[in-house]
């Protein structure tokens, strides 16, 4: 019915300078777009109605009900045909005004439509009939509308608009104003509160540094992020991905979507209120934000929020939990791309992702929670251990884990259809779903009570309430009930006596009603009488013309056809009557039954809500168990130290994507204790382009990450020392979108590292300085590599094509080098993946334009400059201040003998 979009104009919705001009091939009533430049007296009393409506929602896009479409008009008109790639046509607004641009979409579509409108960062108000049309139009009057649905990004509890395996963030930020003797904008008190409505999940937290929240953001990719506005005409605003450029505070990344909001609900005194109504406490003490009053106004300007967009539905959140961003490994969101964690950095896939390779989850909850787990891994031993020995017992014990994740198949996302219990918005499919899996928790349990680890034990025992609860609702609700829930055939025989009678009554109608066709033509001797049915008459007696003579006294003419009589009898109209209102009277009490059940489910939703964590994590845990038999993985020992000990460690996730058994692998050893100078801080890696430098890098930093979220981890073995940060610098491409060169944007994120490591971090550099000029590209990376290794002494893999940073660990004992080594054949290179001690003396830079098909007479003057260059070089370096030199090792002396010398 549509087809590709009529215009492409920019952002109409909000800004009347954003207008398209009507002049060119533009149709007229692109003139009447903006509907502030029209008399709205002279608009149809309907887009009068349309206007009022869009007043009171004037960020959302205004879907509004006619017929059987919803239709838009105006502005909101061109947005949507634009960005749903809709006809844009035209409805006549009135004999003064001439026709109005409108879009529209059917009615039975709205959900599709939406889905992609509110992906693209709008806000959509529904404005829905809320009464029969046939009614109004028969009454001469405009059929009544009301907004039933307010969409935002970050409010959605629909389950076909949220994708199952990742949560749905709503955050609130609020800024303090800067220390007084702060001389850094970036030094700025801040508090963030993040909620998913569909999961409950309510969290906040606090820092004094923009960096922190700014992290803490692309952690949690929050669809829609409420802040405070500055001004009160922008309230309301929202700023899709990417718009939010000049009007959020600065430092907050502008990738995000913003919706600006009143600051009045921010307020300590509102926001702290609005928290102890909700909760009915009377101090927010137990939950940890009492006396920090940013945490509070954020997460209570968050609730108002959804209090607002809700509307009538009660959200049911978890309580409030205080955390602090240093109770977890901290993960740039560099680290987080570079690594690759939950998508891929060429073209942002989950497949080819840490998540993908190890995701063996089997319900939607455990998705949630090991994608969750992956983002934000551990910091203590206690946390770690009690993941491992879980994982350790369903290693050991493989039918114990087939059978516990066969079972989890069957269980549904409880914790989103809890949620959808408490607001009232569940369908009964939906508590069936919640039935059928509340009841399998028993077997669950049972399956538990055979392990004694952890989070075994944490669903050995289900509360009694939650298991009656289940059953009860599979015994009130049929096995597959239908998707509307007012149209009856929901409720089961024996739950309600009422229902029951009526359905007796119900049916002993029907009975009577099927057996009047034999009993009247018995009754009248016609053999060809039928009784039927017509929307317009009800049911009637129809009898051939040619009898029409033999009808009883007691049939009234009702119509007359060209070859029949159609009668009825005042007892068929009476059993008539009956059956029609008894269907609706059983109906409306059928669904009052399930209505009630419903809201009983919503009482239970925390008590559900415990389990379903119990049971996600349980998942999450018998997921990574499978594929440490499957893959072939160690449990680490995870220790207080300093140490990396890792034998033959593999990257998780290119091991994956090769044929089994091709996967080179590689150890590692690193961490000095500091006084004992035992294993190296600084590891500098060097090898041929594409030997694996950046595979191994990545490898060791995935290991790490993985031992920390409490996982085997891909290695014959591994002792792994807690760190605190892991940060990474991959080989960057040009940032367009800030405009940064692709040195600056190297030389930022190293600033970053150098500025935030410390001894306990684990820093993975792969190339620094290829975006300059030589020299000042070397004297960089080697001025990085000392620092890291002397001032900060942070664990360090260091890979670069520049040999000369060979020469550090002449001089500092806490360097070592390694190369990936390759095989000289003579036409030739053979890659080996190996890593093994040293470092490479020849880049084979000039052998790989070779074989990519540089001319010979490139490839030979290439060869002289290169040996030009290796004859005039010479090292002249001093060591930096406070460093003290160290006597090179006999290996160290070989290698550096052979490096080429550049420093004059
Ligand atoms: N240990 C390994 N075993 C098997 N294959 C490997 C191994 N390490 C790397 N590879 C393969 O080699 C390819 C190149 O590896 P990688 O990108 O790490 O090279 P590199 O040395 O970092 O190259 P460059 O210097 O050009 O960035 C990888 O895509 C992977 O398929």
């Amino acid at each position: 019915m549509f087809s590709v979009a009529a215009f492409a104009i920019d952002r109409p919705m909000d800004a009347s300078s954003d207008l398209p001009r009507t002049s060119g091939n533009a149709p007229e009533f692109m003139a009447n777009a903006d509907p502030a430049s029209l008399d709205r007296a002279q608009l149809t009393p309907m887009l009068q109605h349309y206007l009022q409506v869009k007043e009171q929602h004037p960020n959302a896009l205004l879907l509004y009900r006619v017929g059987d479409f919803f239709e838009c008009f105006f502005l909101d008109a061109v947005t949507v045909a634009r960005e749903l790639e809709l006809v844009l046509t035209s409805k006549e607004g009135g004999k003064a005004i001439g026709r109005v641009p409108m879009t529209g979409v059917p009615h039975h579509a709205l959900q599709r439509y939406s889905t992609q409108l509110v992906e693209k960062g709008y806000a959509i108000a529904v404005c829905d009939q809320i009464e029969d049309a046939a009614k109004a139009a028969a009454e001469k009057r405009m059929v009544e509308r009301q907004v039933t649905k307010l969409l935002t990004p970050g409010t959605l509890t629909d389950d076909s608009m949220l994708s199952a395996r990742r949560n749905n963030f709503l955050a609130a930020i609020v800024l303090g104003a800067s220390g007084p003797g702060s001389d850094r904008s970036s030094d700025r008190p801040w508090g963030l509160a993040y909620a998913d409505i569909s999961t409950g999940e309510f969290c906040t937290t606090t820092g004094k540094e923009l960096a922190e929240l700014t992290l803490e953001l692309m952690r949690l990719q929050p669809a829609e992020t409420l802040v405070p506005a500055r001004t009160p005409d922008v309230a309301g605003l929202l700023l899709r991905p990417g718009e939010a450029a000049g009007k959020i505070p600065q430092g907050l990344p502008e990738e995000l979507g913003y919706t600006l909001r009143s600051p009045g609900p921010f307020e300590l005194g509102e926001a702290k209120q609005r928290l102890l109504e909700q909760y009915r406490i009377k101090s927010l003490e137990g939950m940890g934000c009492e006396h920090l009053p940013l945490c509070a106004r954020a997460a209570g300007g968050l609730l108002d929020y959804i209090q607002d967009t809700q509307k009538s539905f009660q959200v049911p959140l978890q309580n409030l939990r205080t955390y602090a961003i240093a109770d977890f490994l901290i993960l740039d969101h560099q680290t987080r791309r570079n690594l690759e964690i939950v998508q891929t950095t060429r073209d942002g896939t989950y497949h080819g992702s840490l998540l993908w390779a190890l995701d063996r989850t089997c319900t939607a909850m455990g998705g949630r929670t090991l994608r969750r787990w992956l983002l934000q891994p551990l910091l203590t031993e206690r946390g770690i251990e009690a993941r491992q020995t879980t994982i350790q017992e369903l290693v050991e014990n493989a039918t114990l884990r087939q059978d516990l994740r066969q079972l989890l198949r069957h269980i549904y996302d409880i914790e989103r259809l809890s949620g959808r219990a408490g607001a009232g918005t569940a369908g009964a499919r939906d508590l069936v779903a919640l039935g059928e899996s509340l009841a399998r928790l028993d077997d669950l349990a049972e399956l538990a009570a055979y392990g004694s680890s952890p989070y075994l034990q944490a669903v050995q025992s289900v509360p009694p309430e939650l298991d009656r609860l289940g059953k009860k609702v599979l015994a009130h609700l049929v096995e597959s009930p239908p998707i509307s829930v007012t149209e009856g055939g929901l409720i089961r025989e024996g739950v309600n006596a009422d229902l029951d009678q009526r359905r007796r009554e119900l049916e002993a109608d029907r009975q009577w009603l099927a057996r009047l066709e034999t009993t009247e033509r018995d009754r009248t001797g016609i053999a060809k009488l039928k009784v039927g049915y017509t929307k317009a008459f009800g049911y009637y007696i129809s009898v051939p013309r040619s009898k029409a003579a033999l009808a009883p006294d007691d049939y009234t003419r009702k119509q007359t056809l060209a070859n029949e009589e159609r009668y009825i009898t005042p007892e068929l109209k009476e059993r008539e009557t009956r059956i029609l209102t008894a269907r609706d009277d059983l109906n409306q009490l059928e669904y009052e039954v399930f209505a009630a059940l419903r809201a009983e489910v919503g009482t239970y939703v925390t008590l559900i809500r415990t389990s379903a964590r119990a049971v996600s994590a349980l998942d999450a845990l018998a997921g990574l168990a499978d594929v440490a038999v499957y893959q072939g993985y160690c449990c680490p020992e995870v220790v207080a130290g300093r140490h990396i000990a890792i034998a033959e460690g593999r990257h998780p996730v290119v091991e994956q994507t090769l044929p089994s058994g091709f996967f080179v692998p590689n150890s590692t050893e690193m961490g000095a204790d500091i006084e004992a100078n035992v294993r190296p801080d600084l590891v500098v890696l060097t090898g041929p382009n594409a030997s694996g430098k950046s595979c191994y890098l990545r490898q060791v930093g995935l290991i790490q990450l993985l031992a920390q979220v409490g996982s085997f981890v891909p290695a014959r073995s591994a002792e792994l020392g807690i760190c605190d940060r892991i940060f990474t610098r991959v080989g960057a491409v040009d940032d367009l979108a800030t405009g940064q060169s692709t040195f600056m944007v190297e030389m930022n994120e190293t600033a970053n590292i150098l500025n935030h490591a410390t001894s306990r971090s684990l820093v993975l550099l792969d190339e620094i300085g290829r975006g300059t000029a030589t020299f000042d590209g070397l004297s960089i990376a080697w001025s990085v590599a000392e620092y890291l290794a002397t001032e900060i002494r942070a664990r360090t893999i260091f890979a670069t094509h520049y040999h000369e940073l060979n020469e550090l660990a002449s001089i500092l004992t806490n360097v070592s080098n390694f190369q990936v080594v390759v095989k000289e054949l003579p036409d030739r290179i053979v890659f080996l993946h190996q890593v093994r001690p040293g470092g490479a003396d020849r880049s084979y830079g000039i052998e790989a334009g070779r074989l990519a098909g540089l001319p010979p007479s490139v490839i030979a003057r290439a060869r002289q400059v290169m040996a030009q260059i290796e004859k005039h070089s010479k090292i002249a370096l001093g060591l930096r201040k406070g460093i003290q030199p160290v006597a090179p090792t006999a290996g160290d002396r070989e290698t550096a003998s052979s490096q080429l010398d550049i420093f004059e």
